[in-house]
């Protein structure tokens, strides 16, 4: 087997494709990065006819057992997969849509609106640095100016601890959250509901954030699958990217 060496102290060594579904299994899907290829900005990602269709299949196939679990929130959800998953977890389980259609929604940080301004601020001088406000959280990007990401890291970090907001790093972002939820915790919900409830959670993500949810199935007795280079990870399988998951997912769909 081949052996990445990331350095002198630890080595990291590719995972092996996802095996065949366990018995009743239930589906979480991470958005960026595994449901669609990252790109430039957030609103570069958009609806596509095969992963609408998929999703549609797929979920008709697992009887309902299929949830989207985003940093997103569930608008932005429901605009790129054409509103073709009922079940929801947005801006990292901070709202959240079961099976009933019900959307659970914590309640704002009273300071949100004072940091989104912080970040404006930031971000006014700055060109390609971006604010993505979703209410209940404010994401900070950097992909365009990646010469920004220790000033940005530095002042999420300050905000944060200043406000006390959840800060969570991800890809070429600092998100400032709400705390109170994350996506372990969002699978962890769906799963005592139903249709989920007695199922074997299968989560599949590729960035920090989706490591509280591979964790959280792993201890239901299920496993992570994480998309992209290999890493440290809780996830015991891995896909190289979206496409790859594009093509299990339609295997799935045919064969569950
Ligand atoms: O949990 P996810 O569904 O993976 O959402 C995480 C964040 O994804 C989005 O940002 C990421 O994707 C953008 C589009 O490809 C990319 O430009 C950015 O650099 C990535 O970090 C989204 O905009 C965030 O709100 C999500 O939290």
């Amino acid at each position: 087997m081949r052996i990445m060496l990331t350095d002198a102290a630890h080595a990291v060594t590719p995972l092996s494709p996802p095996p065949a579904l366990p018995q009743r299994p239930a589906l979480f899907l991470d958005m960026d990065g595994v449901l669609a290829p990252i790109t430039a900005t957030p609103e570069g990602v958009g609806p596509d006819g095969r992963r609408t269709r998929v999703l549609g299949r797929l979920l008709e196939r697992l009887d309902g057992r299929l949830a989207v679990v985003s940093g997103r929130t569930i608008a932005e959800i429901d605009r790129i997969c054409e509103g073709a998953v009922p079940c929801v977890a947005g801006i990292h389980g901070l709202e959240r849509r079961g099976a009933d259609g019900q959307v659970r929604r914590l309640a704002p940080h009273p300071d949100m609106a004072q940091v989104h301004e912080a970040l404006v601020a930031f971000a006014r001088d700055r060109p390609g640095v971006l604010i993505e406000d979703k209410g209940l959280g404010v994401t900070l990007h950097y992909r365009q100016a990646p010469d920004q990401a220790d000033a940005a890291r530095d002042l999420a970090r300050a905000l944060a601890e200043r406000h006390g907001l959840t800060l969570q790093p991800g890809d070429m972002v600092q998100e400032l959250k709400t705390p109170g939820a994350d996506k372990g915790r969002a699978l962890a919900a769906f799963m005592e509901e139903a249709p989920f409830k007695g199922a074997v959670p299968v989560m599949t993500g590729d960035d920090l954030t989706d490591e509280f949810a591979f964790t959280a199935a792993a201890g239901r007795g299920g496993f992570g699958v994480l998309v992209g280079p290999p890493r440290e990870t809780a996830a015991l399988y891995g896909l190289n990217g979206p496409e790859a998951v594009m093509d299990w997912l339609e295997t799935l769909a045919e064969r569950a």
